[in-house]
């Protein structure tokens, strides 16, 4: 079982063809039912499992399991939805010599495993399936969801039934978008790949070009840095002046070596340097990043500010009220990083109901410029059309503030010169440490600090 930070994610269709790329699609599903049947055997310490199947291949790999842990001697029940409706389902349920029970009559057993549905779902569960479902996950101690939960969509992370939340959710393949995306991320907790692929050498990264977000690779300070090379940040303020403070200690905690706040002159820690501000202290060449939104406000002052940001040439990271203010479609002469959260970006680019993923490269290439659409599940694309996933975010960042630490350190990841995509993944990233770190109920300035920590 492999976590899925750093690996491809998959649509259903790019799945669909890997799989025909591999050729041998019966040994897939044996590799697949192999690696359900080791981890529910590791996880179930003996315990009775009853595995559910449904019509399809998700099923067939159900049926493969069953085998597999019967023939190991452990306790299992096999029940069913349907009949097997595809060959290679129909020849895994041929193989399983034990009784198929009906799902309507199954008794619950402590180890659920769902193989109802996979990346084949097409509409909705039907009520009676859906119930019998949620009544089995109900008495269960351990529920395994075989590839997705079924009745979440696979490409664009909606859920059309509601699930029960699996414990463990085993991808079989690589990761696809539904173990990411929300709402359907929400009901595949602790998602791990079995990797069934890989092992033949034939099929690899698929030419996919999404990824699950991983560790990055972080500047670290040697004998002969000074204050500007680890990175110069200088922060727009406006009439909000508390959400650019935040920007600025983020920017400092997460390890920018000048951090240069333009608003008042006056104000504590002692390490911000604070200027009043002016356009032509945005000229400084030694500043590797200018960050501008953050309580900037939305009036004429605010839009002059973000004019002359702008005309500044220098790297731009663009939140919050200079979001409002910016012009997607213009020229620009610097790498700019924009970071909305959901109102926002609906506001700059409007709705279209593709998957979060797919809009936000759509965001991107228009805009030239990266985006990270933040939110439970962020998305961080690239205009080249290469997008990264973070899921699995605190539900406790869902506080005032905390955009505006994530902005703070987006500029000192950009300043620190790593390439503006590695600069917006490395930021999400710390963010979302920093976020588990603090724990429950903190405050975004709580937030900014533990950046410190996680680096
Ligand atoms: N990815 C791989 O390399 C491998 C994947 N495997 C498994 O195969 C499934 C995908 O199989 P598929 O047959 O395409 O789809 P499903 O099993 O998810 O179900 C499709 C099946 O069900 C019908 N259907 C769709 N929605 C409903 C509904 N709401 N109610 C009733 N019936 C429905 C549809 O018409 C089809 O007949 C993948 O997830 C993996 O688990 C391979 O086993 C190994 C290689
Ligand atoms: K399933």
């Amino acid at each position: 079982m492999i976590p899925l930070a750093g690996r491809p994610i998959l649509t259903a269709v790019q799945m669909w063809v890997a799989e025909a790329a591999h050729g041998d699609l019966a040994g897939l599903m044996e590799q697949a039912g192999q690696g359900i049947a080791t981890a529910v055997r590791r996880l179930a310490t003996g315990a009775e499992v009853l595995i559910l199947c449904g019509p399809g291949n998700n099923g067939g790999d159900g049926y493969v399991a069953a085998r597999r842990l019967a023939e190991s001697g452990h306790p299992v029940r096999v029940a069913a939805s349907a009949p097997p409706a595809t060959d290679l389902a129909r020849a895994a349920a041929d193989r399983w010599i034990g009784a198929v029970e009906r799902l309507a009559d199954a008794a619950p057993a402590p180890i659920l495993v769902d193989s109802l549905f996979g990346t084949g779902l097409s509409r909705p569960l039907a009520d009676d399936v859906a119930h019998h479902l949620h009544r089995l996950a109900a008495s269960a101690r351990l529920l395994i969801a075989v590839d997705l939960p079924s009745g979440v969509a696979t490409d664009d992370g909606s859920v059309l039934t509601e699930p029960p939340a699996a414990d463990l959710t085993l991808a079989l393949g690589h990761a696809k978008p539904a173990h990411l995306l929300q709402p359907a991320a929400r009901y595949s907790r602790n998602a791990r790949i079995i990797d069934i692929l890989a092992p033949s050498g034939k099929v690899k990264g698929e030419g996919s070009t999404t990824f699950v977000l991983s560790t990055p690779d972080l500047p670290e300070p040697g004998p002969d840095s000074h204050k500007f090379t680890r990175g110069m940040v200088a922060v727009v303020a406006g009439a909000m002046p508390g959400a650019s403070d935040l920007a600025s200690l983020a920017a400092m905690h997460a390890g920018a070596g000048y951090v240069l706040h333009l608003g008042d002159a006056d104000g504590i820690p002692h390490a911000l340097v604070r200027k009043t501000y002016s356009d032509a202290a945005l000229d400084d060449p030694r500043i590797g990043a200018v960050v501008i939104g953050p309580g900037l406000g939305r009036d004429d002052t605010a839009r002059a500010r973000l004019a002359a940001a702008l005309a500044s040439r220098r790297p731009l990271v663009i939140d919050g009220d200079a979001l409002h203010l910016f012009d997607p479609d213009a020229s620009r002469h610097a790498p700019a990083i924009l970071t909305p959260h959901a109102g926002e970006f609906k506001a700059l680019f409007g709705h279209t109901h593709s998957s979060k993923i797919d809009r936000a490269r759509a965001a991107s290439a228009r805009a030239d410029a990266i985006v990270i659409y933040k939110g439970p599940d962020t998305v961080i694309a690239v205009p080249d059309g290469r997008a990264v996933v973070a899921g699995d975010a605190s539900d406790w960042l869902s506080t005032a503030g905390t955009g505006d630490v994530l902005a703070g350190a987006t500029g000192a990841m950009l300043a620190s010169g790593l390439d503006p995509f590695a600069a917006a993944c490395a930021a999400v990233w710390l963010h979302g440490e920093a976020a588990r770190l603090c724990g429950r109920s903190f405050i975004a300035d709580d937030l900014a600090a533990a950046l410190s920590r996680v680096r």
